[in-house]
């Protein structure tokens, strides 16, 4: 098929476009989730380079973490193995903040875009996709592939040229292969 003809959905920022006449790899349910948690981290760092906050916010962590721990079973999961998945998701997003501060301090300015309350707007639709998160994770733990350390990392760089972005999705991923 001529590439002109294949349908592309694309979502704009972080999240993938997806070419619909390849076939996915079971990773990819689980990166299109954690890409949503990661796309998030601009918000929440636009919000803390106005107000001048460390990104670090290590009581938010422990109450994302204890909700997480609180819901496993209702997902199938331990409770260690979904608080790990979500330490990990909650490195990336603080490796994403990290990134795009460092890039507005070398252009001297953030983005001028609409800015987004994190008590109020933010961190709420941060744990609206705790859910869909763990659904995700448990529904990879049912199926998980063969030389999973491997297929995981074709499916990263398959996913994306974008080095940063491979960076983010590592680190969230960092323990996904771990025996649950
Ligand atoms: C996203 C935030 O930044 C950091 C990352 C967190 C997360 O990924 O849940 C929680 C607290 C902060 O250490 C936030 O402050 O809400």
């Amino acid at each position: 098929m001529r590439r002109s003809f294949i349908t592309f959905s694309c979502i704009a920022g972080l999240s993938a476009c997806v070419n619909a006449n390849e076939p996915r790899s079971p990773f990819d349910p689980l990166l299109d989730s954690i890409e949503q948690r990661l796309e998030i981290a601009q918000a929440v760092a636009l919000h803390k380079w106005d107000r001048d906050q460390p990104v670090q916010d290590s009581p938010r962590e422990r109450q994302v973490l204890a909700k997480v721990g609180q819901a496993a079973s209702a997902h199938r999961l331990s409770a260690d193995r979904a608080e790990q998945f979500f330490a990990d998701q909650i490195e990336a997003n603080k490796l994403r903040q990290y990134h795009l501060l460092n890039q507005w301090h070398l252009q001297h300015q953030a983005p001028d875009i609409p800015r987004q309350d994190l008590a109020s707007e933010i961190r709420p639709r941060l744990d609206q996709l705790q859910d869909r998160l763990l659904d995700a994770l448990a529904e990879f733990d049912q199926q998980r592939p063969q030389g999973c350390s491997e297929a995981l990392a074709e499916a990263i760089a398959s996913r994306t040229t974008d080095a940063p972005r491979r960076l983010f999705l590592i680190r969230a991923t960092a323990n996904l292969c771990q025996r649950p």
